[in-house]
C-alpha cells in the first residue's frame, strides 16, 4: 500500500473497544512469567512462542482460535501477571495511537491458583491505571461472563464486576463458544446486571445466527454488540440494530479468521454503513490475531476502500459508542476531533 497513506493512517487518532487481555499478551512476557513462575516453556531460551500464541491461516472456526488461550492462562494466574499484561495492553494501544481503550476479561478464568474474580479485577485495573499514566491516555475495564460457565458462577461475576462499576470497570460481556452456548442460557445473568444498570455487551452474530443478536438486544439487554457480522442473514435483524441504534464491534482481522465471513470480498462492514448501521472497528486479539489498530485499519483502506476520512469516521464512531459516562464522554470526543482537526480531517 501507498506509503503516505500508511503514515496517515498511523497518526489517525483511535479507539479500541473490544480488546481481550488474555489474547494480547506479549511472547517475550510470557517468556519472563514462566521464568518468575518457575512454569515449563515449550520452546527453549531462544525459541519463537509466537506459534503457540497466534492462529495461522489455516484455522477453521471460532472454537479452533479459542484454543490458543489455554496456552497463556496458565501465566494469567498471579496479581503480578494480571497487572503487567494489563499495563501492557496500554502500552501497546498508546502505540497504535488510541486515545481510549476498554480491555476484556475474564475473571473467572484467573482463579486457578487463588485468586477471586474479584483480585483478578482489581489487579487488572491497577495495571490499566498504571498503563494510563505511563502512556498518556485512557483504559477501562469490561468483565466477561464465559458461556460455557454455569449461570451460578456468571451471576457472582456480575456481583464482582458490580464492586468496582465507576471504579475501572465499565459494562459487562458474555464471550466464549457461541455456537454451543446460545445467550439465553444467561438470561437470568443479565437480568441482575440489569438491575444494577451495569451497561452490557454480547458477543453475537460471529459463530452464532443473527437471532442471538436479536436475542442479545431484546432480553438480555445488551447496548453494543461484539462482533455482530452475521446480521446479515436476517434484514429484520438489521432493522432491529438500526432502530435501536446499537453499535457493533466490529474485529476484521478476527471474523476473517474465525470464518465468521468468508473473506475480505464479503466482508460487510461498507454495506452495513451505507445500510445507517454504526458500527466500529477494533482488534478482538492482538496476539492471538496478529494484529493492531493500524492494522485493522490498514486493512479496511486495502480491501474495503476505505479512504482517510472514512477511517477518522469511525474512530468518532468509537467515541460515540464508549462506556464512558458524562464529561468523560464528552472530553473523548472532543479529544479524537481536535486530533482530526490538525490532520485536516474535521467530520
Ligand atoms: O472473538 C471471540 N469470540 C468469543 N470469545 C472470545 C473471542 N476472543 C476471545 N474470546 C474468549 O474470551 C475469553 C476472555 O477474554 C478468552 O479466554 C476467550 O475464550
Ligand atoms: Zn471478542
Amino acid at each position: 500500500m501507498n506509503q503516505a497513506l500508511l503514515e496517515q493512517i498511523k497518526r489517525l487518532p483511535k479507539i479500541d473497544l473490544h480488546v481481550h487481555l488474555d489474547g494480547s499478551v506479549k511472547p517475550d512476557t510470557i517468556r519472563e512469567l514462566a521464568e518468575a513462575q518457575g512454569k515449563a516453556l515449550p520452546v527453549g531460551a531462544e525459541g519463537d512462542l509466537t506459534p503457540w500464541m497466534q492462529i495461522d491461516e489455516n484455522c477453521t472456526s471460532l472454537v479452533e482460535y479459542l484454543s490458543k488461550f489455554d496456552f497463556v492462562l496458565p501465566f494469567m494466574q498471579t496479581a503480578e501477571a494480571l497487572e503487567r499484561i494489563a499495563q501492557e495492553v496500554v502500552q501497546q494501544a498508546a502505540e497504535a495511537h488510541c486515545l481510549y481503550v476498554e480491555v476484556r476479561f475474564a475473571p473467572m478464568l484467573h482463579t486457578l491458583e487463588g485468586l477471586t474474580a474479584s483480585d483478578a479485577i482489581r489487579h487488572t485495573i491497577a495495571g490499566l491505571r498504571a498503563g494510563e499514566h505511563l502512556f498518556g491516555i485512557k483504559a477501562r475495564v469490561i468483565v466477561i461472563c464465559m458461556r460455557h460457565d454455569s449461570v451460578e458462577k456468571n451471576l457472582e461475576v456480575i456481583e464482582a464486576a458490580k464492586e468496582y462499576y465507576d471504579q475501572g470497570v465499565v459494562a459487562v460481556d458474555l464471550a466464549g463458544d457461541e455456537a454451543g452456548f446460545p445467550p439465553q442460557i444467561h438470561r437470568s445473568v443479565f437480568g441482575l446486571a440489569s438491575s444494577y444498570e451495569l451497561p452490557i455487551t454480547i458477543h453475537a452474530g460471529e459463530a452464532g445466527g443473527s437471532d442471538n443478536v436479536r436475542e442479545s438486544i431484546t432480553r438480555l439487554g445488551a447496548r453494543r454488540i461484539g462482533h455482530g457480522v452475521r446480521i446479515t442473514e436476517d434484514p429484520t435483524v438489521i432493522e432491529l440494530v438500526k432502530a435501536t441504534r446499537t453499535p457493533l464491534e466490529m474485529c476484521p482481522v478476527s471474523n476473517i479468521q474465525t470464518k465468521a465471513v468468508s473473506g475480505w470480498d464479503t466482508y460487510p462492514i461498507r454495506s452495513f454503513m451505507e445500510q445507517g448501521v454504526i458500527v466500529t472497528v477494533n482488534t478482538d486479539n492482538m496476539t492471538v490475531s496478529g494484529t493492531t489498530m493500524n492494522l485493522e485499519y490498514e486493512m479496511l483502506a486495502e480491501h474495503c476502500g476505505f479512504t482517510l476520512k472514512e477511517l477518522a469516521q469511525l474512530a468518532m464512531n468509537s467515541a460515540e459508542a464508549a462506556f464512558l459516562l458524562g464529561e468523560e464522554k464528552e472530553e473523548l470526543k472532543e479529544a479524537v476531533q481536535s486530533a482530526l482537526n490538525q490532520l485536516d480531517l474535521s467530520l
